[in-house]
């Protein structure tokens, strides 16, 4: 028999580091070596173990109630107020991600004409959030409350399907950016398919179940080749991260649609810009650089070809999403027993007019009046497609989807826009 002062030999030379038996060690073993001994030891650390762990949960549940941003009496009043329907035969509307650029824009044209409205946005910082925290104060203005939390929060999902009776979820909450799913691939998953995947959760257990109209991506075409994309062409094909977990929602969503009834449109936005757009897309990002004076580098593709995109004007996008939310057919689930069959969809919202990335940055020259520094480099693998462009004659039928907004027009109201915020004090226009 070994003794305990004996070298254990590893079984995998290199795991684990022999240490020497010390003689302090010696007498731990000792210690042990009776077995009643080591019955009282066994009984004080379960003890301790039991007493540390229900420390801990109270610790972890009193710094929840402490720092939840949601819940209480005051709280509840705002929810309600901003659900609040102004007009016969209105719709009460959850919208995730509101404080985000299309939430944002389309949470204030459901207000405007008399939709009950609750946003909900957890404001992180993706990007400059302090832009978020200005959209959430022009919907404050106009009455949308956004209530601040993750859409992985089940309990606060449960809490808002309680408080207010939602007919549809306008669900845009994303982690939004092609590229940017190279260097935090797991925030994609977090809130594209976790997040998603509570959001349908707490969708398929409300009664009644609300409709549910949600942001896919053009993306979902990927490495397709035939033009215009329609949404009968393949999507099996992603050639980013972000777009695997958009085209995962596609599935994810048609799941919850079978079993339990969940009618769910899907709308798949081309590059989407405009005024209170996402500072990480080009046309944001070149027109900060160009005002600085500094290089933009454009990417080009495959024998030196233009990158190009059915670059879609923020108006159009609304246009297309109350459309959709209009045109939802009812749930027919209830308390999460599905009663029939409810309508699946899928649209693309584009503009069905591609520019080239080069031309879009002639075109912020003309309106900026200042020249740009133009580095171009070939496109680098990270999850880019060298072109979009979209077939919108689903949408067009079923929805009235009709864009309206050339790429030059929409121009022209982004910078008006992006001057009057950040004015010509160029250090202000952070990311
Ligand atoms: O339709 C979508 O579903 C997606 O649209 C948007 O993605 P993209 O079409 O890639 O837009 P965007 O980043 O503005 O790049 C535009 C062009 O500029 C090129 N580009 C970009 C950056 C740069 O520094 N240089 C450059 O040439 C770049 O190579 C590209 O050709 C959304 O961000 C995304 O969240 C998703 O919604």
């Amino acid at each position: 028999m070994p003794s305990l002062d004996t070298d254990p030999i590893p079984s995998t030379p290199g795991k684990f580091k022999i240490e020497r038996t010390h003689p302090m060690n010696r007498q731990f073993y000792r210690c042990f070596s009776s077995s009643s001994t080591m019955f009282l030891w066994a009984l004080f650390l379960i003890a301790l173990t039991v007493s540390y762990l229900s420390f801990q949960s109270f610790v972890d549940s009193g710094s929840r109630y402490l720092s939840a941003s949601w819940g209480g009496i005051q709280w509840e009043k705002q929810v309600r107020n901003s659900a609040q329907i102004h007009r016969r035969g209105g719709m009460a509307v959850l919208v995730t991600g509101a404080g985000g650029f299309v939430g944002s824009h389309v949470s204030l044209a459901l207000k405007r004409r008399g939709d009950g409205v609750v946003g909900l946005d957890n404001f992180n910082n993706y990007y400059d959030p302090s832009l978020k925290k200005a959209r959430k104060s022009l919907l404050n203005d106009n009455g949308v409350f956004i209530v601040e939390g993750d859409v992985n929060d089940a309990k606060l999902l449960a809490k808002l399907f309680d408080v207010v009776v939602f007919t549809h979820v306008m669900h845009l909450a994303a982690q939004a950016g092609v590229r940017y799913a190279m260097e935090n691939p797991q925030s994609y998953v977090h809130s594209n398919i976790a997040g998603l995947v509570t959001l349908l959760e707490a969708c398929k257990s409300a009664d009644p179940q609300p409709a549910i109209v949600w942001a896919s991506s053009s993306s979902v075409y990927g490495l397709n080749e035939k033009v215009p994309f329609s949404e009968l062409d393949r999507t099996d094909q992603p050639a980013s991260l972000y777009a695997a977990t958009k085209k995962a929602g596609e599935e994810i969503t048609h799941t919850y649609n079978h079993i339990y009834g969940l009618s769910i449109t899907g709308l798949r936005f081309f590059t989407v810009y405009g005024p209170w757009g996402r500072p990480d897309m080009a046309y944001f990002s070149f027109t900060r650089s160009i005002l600085q004076g500094k290089a933009i580098t454009i990417y080009r593709g495959k024998n030196q070809v233009d990158l190009a995109r059915d670059f879609t004007f923020i108006d159009d996008i609304v246009k297309g999403c109350v459309g959709s939310l209009d045109t939802a057919g009812k749930s027919t689930g209830s308390g999460g027993k599905k009663r029939g069959p409810a309508p699946y969809r899928i649209f693309n919202l584009g503009n069905t007019s591609p520019v080239t990335v080069p031309t879009l940055v002639n075109i912020l020259e003309r309106h900026l009046k200042v020249k740009a520094k133009r580095n171009i480099v070939d496109m680098p693998g990270n999850g880019d497609v060298p072109f979009t462009h979209a077939n919108i004659s689903l949408a067009q039928r079923e929805l009235g989807y009709k864009p309206t907004t050339d790429l030059q027009t929409g121009l022209k109201k982004f910078v008006t826009w992006y001057l009057s915020y950040y004015g010509y004090d160029h250090e202000k226009s952070v990311n």
